[in-house]
């Protein structure tokens, strides 16, 4: 770390040499936990006026800025470097490599390989919107340069005012949509230009689409209840629009003379944009809601909604264009026809118990599904069910009448389908599938609002449950005539592998190998169902523990860990085609797709994926699956145990949510009755993976990246040696645990711990001199001893600590944390610490409502400190005004500003230091490279 303290007072030097240049002095067991000894050191210099809290900010933007520019580099490197012209060359050579592969120079076999969609990125919304837009903007345009700059721009806070609206994440999405788009095109130029050359007559009919975007951005309603039918309509709309303007901005900018094909389009565009006027804005005002539906039955073919109309006539654009005008309107015909009416593709999602309650109340199918001894009779109703149903109209006034939310998103996709684009297929995703009877619960319902030929019905398997027995799932699925017929109508089976929840149940790296296994058991599957000739889709949505995109170091290295070689080998031998899709998960996701450049350079690292041959990987892992199977099930115990352990929810519940933004407009916990009335947090589960993360970072210890490693390398320790260096997929898995070892720090939990201790403070207050300090302590003392957390804390914390020795034990260069991490969470101890001790000086107050002493200190414990100064503010107010109205009488004296010194002394830097604390977490967020 390069640290210019030339501006710090010296004593501020001492401390950071010391984080510095010790980074391992002292250990716990010896009572000078390196982490809290410069906590506290640097606390007493604080209230001893040595370090002023000036001094504190500045040194923690310094910090700050260091990790951004060092984020920025990472994501330089990320992406292989980001030239424009590098991107060219790579795509290029992507493009000649396809030609070169055809037999006899085949046109034939050129337009094959290129003319199937092999790839998607799908932009989803998910909470991870931790920076302000101008220092997101600032980050990408750092990482794009040829250079990465060595000075960062400077920003008082790297936060956000506050997090982003459900629009505000449209909008975002639509600009990375927009420049992931523009680089789609830069390949299919390059494909058209490459097969330009060699095919000067045939080329013409060429409509490259072998990487397309998709969004579920507003469509996504698992566990939220804020997003309407009207909002998913309106942004769906708004999708078309842009697809439309799109195009007709690309015609006018080869400045070709296509009259019959613009009018069109502009009619379309005026039509769609008087819909989105219309959208009513909920469903109560239902005169607007018929207003809008006029409006789409009215316009319907008008607004077009099949964009193969417009091929034909784009096909005529091409031919009579001038030359230089060709290929660019050849690409911008293969991109529309690629996406339809839409920017970009679209992925509903909700949970498989939504889908239940729908079926169970219209089928009257009471059973619980979940109970295995009920699925046989389900499964048969079902299917009983499917061969009987036949498809009911649908219309605005039936979405307005149904209370279901399965309904009314199947019904929403129904009129999606009727007026906005009929032919391009919505994805159906349903999280926590854990059984075929949920899928084909889906197809009833689908078939029911007559869309189910326009639908791709998908699990999502992401429970431990799902993962085992995920082929099972599948099974009980193509069992059923019905769904076979189904599937082989829309000629694809789709899958999706959330990391989210899998990853922090059963371990990162428990994960990785059960998703992978699980690919391979739907490959053998569908060849025991002859169902070769169907095109399987897997969809990672990658909500991996450190940062929520799959490898930390590579964009390269992510794709071979999102799809194993070894796994698309056995797909390739058996000739089952196989689209893969992996998400670009909200702010940090959407950075790879931030600049021309960086949005290029990921694109141009996708088509070398997919197109340059398959890498024959000698990986000796696949020889010895017993020792895969025996590694990653000990991982998966490990974390296991360590997920029913109450130290383990302790942790999670305690401050750790107050460290954090709140950074997007998902609610940070699956919305339910029970959520909404809960108060703190008695499980992992009660909390959604991106913040359950989060909070994991927040505390310097990636708990479900590392746990469990421990005690799996305990148990093979040469052959892990032998693995971690011969094979190219453990060490892709392994590299998950190196970054976290980097950014976690099990002194640092241990100070977080020792926090929560009231024994800690018991100590302090033995050894303090200063009467008042030592009576801070001892309330400490008590207040923590009503949360009542630190034996449970305690005890968690041996069990990380056991099996973190065991890892070092084994894995002796395994990496450890940066000495700027450490330092970053060291001040902020001390903060938490002032925070505390200043809580201790709130002089005596009459209880408000519920709000007392004790509640007051419950609160700052946890850190809610908004929610403290909110109440003390009405308790010690500082605005009475003095009046000047005449009362009759001689005046008395008026008392202005009573309670100045409280909030001068305690709530104003109170406040401060609770920013300070949350600047921190960005701070650290920039060294992770990711929030969640
Ligand atoms: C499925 C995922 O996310 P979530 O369920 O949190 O939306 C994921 O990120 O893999």
């Amino acid at each position: 770390m390069t640290m210019d303290n030339a501006s710090s007072p010296s004593f501020l030097d001492n401390i950071l040499a010391s984080a510095t240049t010790h980074p391992d002095a002292g250990t716990a067991a010896e009572g000078t936990n390196p982490v809290m000894s410069i906590a506290l050191r640097l606390g007493e210099a604080f209230c001893r006026k040595e370090v002023s809290q000036a001094d504190i900010v500045s040194l923690v933007q310094k910090l700050r800025d260091e990790a951004f520019l060092a984020r920025a580099r990472k994501l330089h490197r990320y992406v292989g470097g980001a030239t424009v012209d590098a991107t060219k060359e790579k795509l290029r050579n992507v493009a000649r490599g396809v030609a070169e592969a055809c037999e006899n120079g085949s046109f034939t076999e050129y337009q094959d390989r290129i003319s199937a969609i092999q790839f998607a990125a799908v932009f989803t919304a998910h909470p991870t919107f931790a920076l302000s837009n101008p220092v997101y903007a600032a980050l990408a345009e750092s990482a794009s340069q040829a250079i990465p700059p060595q000075e960062a721009p400077f920003f008082e806070t790297h936060r956000r005012a506050a997090p982003p609206t459900l629009e505000e994440e449209f909008t975002l999405a639509a600009q990375a949509i927009t420049r992931a788009r523009d680089a789609m095109d830069l390949l299919v130029a390059a494909l058209l230009e490459e097969a330009a050359t060699r095919w000067p007559k045939e080329w013409t009919s060429l409509k490259p689409c072998p990487v397309i975007a998709t969004s579920w951005v507003g469509y996504d309603t698992d566990g939220r209840t804020d997003i309407g039918w009207w909002d998913t309509l309106r942004l769906r709309l708004r999708m078309k629009l842009f697809q439309l303007m799109r195009l007709e901005s690309q015609i006018m900018h080869e400045g070709v003379l296509a009259p019959e094909l613009t009018e069109k389009l502009q009619r379309a565009i005026t039509c769609v944009k008087e819909q989105i006027s219309a959208v009513p804005t909920g469903p109560s005002d239902v005169q607007a809601v018929a207003h809008f539906a006029k409006l789409l039955v009215s316009q319907r073919d008008a607004a077009l909604t099949h964009a193969a109309e417009l091929d034909a006539l784009l096909q005529t654009a091409i031919n009579t264009a001038p030359p230089s005008a060709r290929i660019p309107l050849a690409v911008a015909r293969a991109g529309f026809l690629a996406h339809g009416l839409g920017l970009a593709h679209t992925h509903v999602r909700l949970n498989a118990s939504q889908i239940h309650n729908f079926v169970r109340q219209k089928l009257n199918l009471l059973d619980d599904p979940n109970n295995p001894a009920h699925r046989r009779a389900l499964l048969n109703q079902i299917n009983e069910a499917l061969e009987a149903v036949s498809p009911v109209p649908v219309d605005f006034g039936a979405l307005l009448s149904d209370p279901s939310s399965a309904g009314r998103l199947m019904m929403t996709i129904a009129q999606m389908v009727k007026f906005i684009d009929s032919d391009t297929p919505v994805r159906f995703l349903i999280a926590e599938t854990e059984t075929g009877y949920t899928l084909l619960s889906a197809l009833w319902v689908a078939s029911c609002f007559g869309v189910a030929d326009k639908i791709e019905i998908s699990p999502l398997f992401e429970t431990e449950d799902a993962l085992m027995n995920g082929e099972h799932i599948v099974e009980e699925a193509l069992r059923s005539p019905t769904w076979r017929a189904y599937i082989r109508r829309i000629g694809r089976i789709c899958f999706q592998f959330g990391y989210s929840d899998s990853g922090r149940y059963v371990g990162q790296l428990a994960a990785t190998y059960l998703i992978e296994r699980l690919r391979l058991r739907i490959h053998d599957l569908l060849v025991r169902w002859n169902m070769q000739d169907i095109t399987v889709v897997f969809f990672d949505t990658h909500g991996e523990s450190i940062g929520r995109g799959a490898h930390p170091f590579r964009m390269a290295d992510r794709l071979d860990y999102l799809s194993p070689p070894h796994v698309r080998a056995r797909f390739k031998t058996t000739g089952i085609a196989c689209r893969e899709e992996t998400a670009f998960q909200g702010g940090d996701g959407y950075l790879l797709f931030g600049t021309p450049e960086l949005a290029g350079a990921t694109l141009a690292t996708i088509a070398e994926n997919l197109f340059l041959p398959l890498r024959q990987e000698e990986d000796p892992i696949y020889d010895q699956p017993d020792f895969s199977a025996d590694f990653f099930s000990s991982i998966s115990e490990g974390m296991k145990k360590l997920v029913e352990d109450p130290g383990y929810a302790a942790l999670l519940g305690a401050f750790g949510p107050s460290l954090i933004d709140r950074t997007g407009s998902r609610p940070p916990a699956r919305q339910s009755a029970e959520s909404a009335t809960r108060k703190r947090i008695t499980h992992p589960g009660q909390l959604r993976a991106i913040p359950n993360n989060a909070i994991l970072q927040q505390l310097g210890w990636c708990a479900n990246t590392l746990q469990g490693l421990g005690a799996a390398v305990r148990r093979h320790p040469e052959t892990f040696e032998t693995f971690r260096t011969s094979s190219p997929r453990f060490h892709r898995a392994l590299d998950f645990a190196q970054h976290g070892l980097a950014c976690s720090d099990d002194k640092v939990l241990k100070s977080v711990v020792c926090l929560l201790d009231p024994g800690f403070w018991l100590d302090r207050a033995t050894e303090e001199q200063t009467p008042a300090r030592q009576q801070a302590f001892l309330s400490l003392m008590h207040d923590l001893e009503k949360l009542d957390l630190s034996a449970e804390l305690h005890t968690m914390f041996r069990r990380i600590q056991a099996d973190h020795l065991a890892l070092r034990d084994a894995w002796v260069h395994a990496p450890r944390t940066e000495p700027q991490i450490r330092l970053l969470h060291a001040i902020r101890i001390m903060l938490i610490e002032q925070i505390w001790l200043l809580a201790c000086r709130i002089p005596f107050f009459m209880p408000r409502g519920g709000f007392n002493h004790d509640v007051m200190m419950q609160h700052m414990l946890c850190l809610d400190i908004p929610t403290v100064l909110e109440e003390l503010a009405h308790i010690f107010p500082t605005t009475t005004s003095p009046t000047t109205l005449d009362f009759h009488e001689p005046q008395g004296p008026r008392e202005e500003g009573i309670y100045e010194r409280e909030h001068r002394d305690i709530f104003a830097p109170m406040q401060q230091m609770f920013e300070l604390i949350r600047e921190i977490s960005v701070a650290i967020m920039h060294n992770i490279g990711a929030f969640g």
